[in-house]
């Protein structure tokens, strides 16, 4: 697909199914993360994958982390075991911070952000779906735990990608003029 047609019509694709992706496709969507714009090559960037049986597994821990889960009901638990399972692989992106003194917090964050955001188009450039959530599990210090992160690590998302299961929305057209304003000096 044409480069210009996947940044421009790319849409989130919640209905996701397989087969799994191959390790080529999962090669080239970890170059594209790896591509993101970064400064001064701090390198925050670390992304987990998982899938097959292992997203079972998470789906375990995202239930026994969530406080009192043994009081929810048995449709709320099944939907946290489920949640991994929304699609073949799991990509879970990670923010290293480092101190630096020059890039804050924020810009290895952003930076993190652009490589899935270039994992999102990379999965439309191959006929594939994706889309980014995060939700409470990316916040939560036992699923960190679980998945080996250091005190230093943000999860910035969870990046389902899979087989696209059923229609794809419209993008809406946005009027450029609502959010793009040409500057011009104030004139004194
Ligand atoms: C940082 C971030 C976190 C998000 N978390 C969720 C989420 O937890 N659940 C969800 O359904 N959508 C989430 N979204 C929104 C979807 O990824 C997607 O952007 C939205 O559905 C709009 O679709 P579009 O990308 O086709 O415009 C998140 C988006 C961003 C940027």
């Amino acid at each position: 697909m044409e480069a210009l047609q996947v940044l421009t019509e790319r849409v989130s694709v919640p209905q996701l199914t397989g087969p799994d992706i191959t390790r080529q496709q999962q090669e080239i969507l970890l170059r594209a993360a790896l591509r993101a714009p970064d400064h001064a090559w701090l390198r925050p960037s670390r992304y987990l994958l998982v899938e097959g049986d292992d997203r079972r597994l998470l789906g375990e821990c995202f239930l026994r982390a969530t406080p009192g889960w043994q009081e929810l009901s048995a449709e709320k638990q099944q939907r946290l075991l489920n949640m991994p399972l929304r699609a073949p692989l799991l990509i879970v992106a990670v923010s290293r911070i480092q101190e630096h003194p020059k890039v804050p917090r924020d810009e290895q964050l952003l930076s993190t952000g652009a490589g899935v955001q270039n994992i999102l188009n990379a999965a439309w450039a191959m006929g594939l779906g994706a889309i980014w959530r995060t939700g409470d599990m990316a916040t939560n210090p036992k699923v960190a735990e679980a998945l080996g992160l250091q005190a230093c690590d943000v999860i910035v998302g969870f990046v389902y990608v899979g087989h696209i299961n059923g229609s794809l929305k419209q993008p809406p057209e946005l009027p450029l003029d609502d959010f793009v304003t040409r500057w011009k000096p104030k004139s004194s």
